[in-house]
């Protein structure tokens, strides 16, 4: 199978706790490369586009006051069957039913401090890198 891109999101929790290079090993010992990473501080305006898809939800203020209350670290991951591996070792939103050895189980807080975002489907995965990185940020 050829190689696929997938993009991440490690959240405000897991930064906040120190712990991106934790979980960028988490990463790499599961044959995903980071081919692409950098640190901002998102908006509430550009945390509510990112989740727009949630608006209607009863969580979406708390989700979007989150992913903008302190700076995320966003990258491009690459592997075989990308985003399915990442979606793996992530673990189920809530920790509390995360497979243990995952990153949810290990680092996440809660169900919406929950440490990582990871693309679910090739279509959303293209349009989430385009969104924060230019294709010249990306090499190879
Ligand atoms: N019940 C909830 N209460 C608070 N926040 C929630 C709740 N459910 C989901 N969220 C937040 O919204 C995000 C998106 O929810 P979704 O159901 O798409 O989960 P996911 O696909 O596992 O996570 P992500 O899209 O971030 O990779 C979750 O990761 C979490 O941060």
């Amino acid at each position: 199978m050829a190689l696929e891109r997938t993009f991440s999101i490690i959240k405000p929790d897991a930064t906040r706790r120190n712990l991106t290079g934790r979980i960028n090993a988490k990463f790499e010992e599961a044959g995903l490369r980071i081919v692409a990473q950098k640190r901002i501080h998102m908006t509430r305006a550009q945390a509510g586009e990112f989740y727009g898809v949630h608006r209607e939800r009863p969580f979406y203020d708390e989700l979007c006051e989150f992913m903008s209350s302190a700076p995320v670290v966003v990258q491009v991951l690459e592997g075989e069957n990308a985003i399915a591996r990442n979606r793996e070792i992530m673990g189920a939103t809530n920790p509390s039913d995360a497979a243990p050895g995952t990153i949810r189980a290990e680092f996440a807080e809660s169900v919406g401090e929950n440490s990582v975002h990871g693309s679910d489907a090739p279509e959303t995965a293209a349009v989430e890198i385009a969104y924060f990185f230019s294709g010249l940020e990306i090499v190879g």
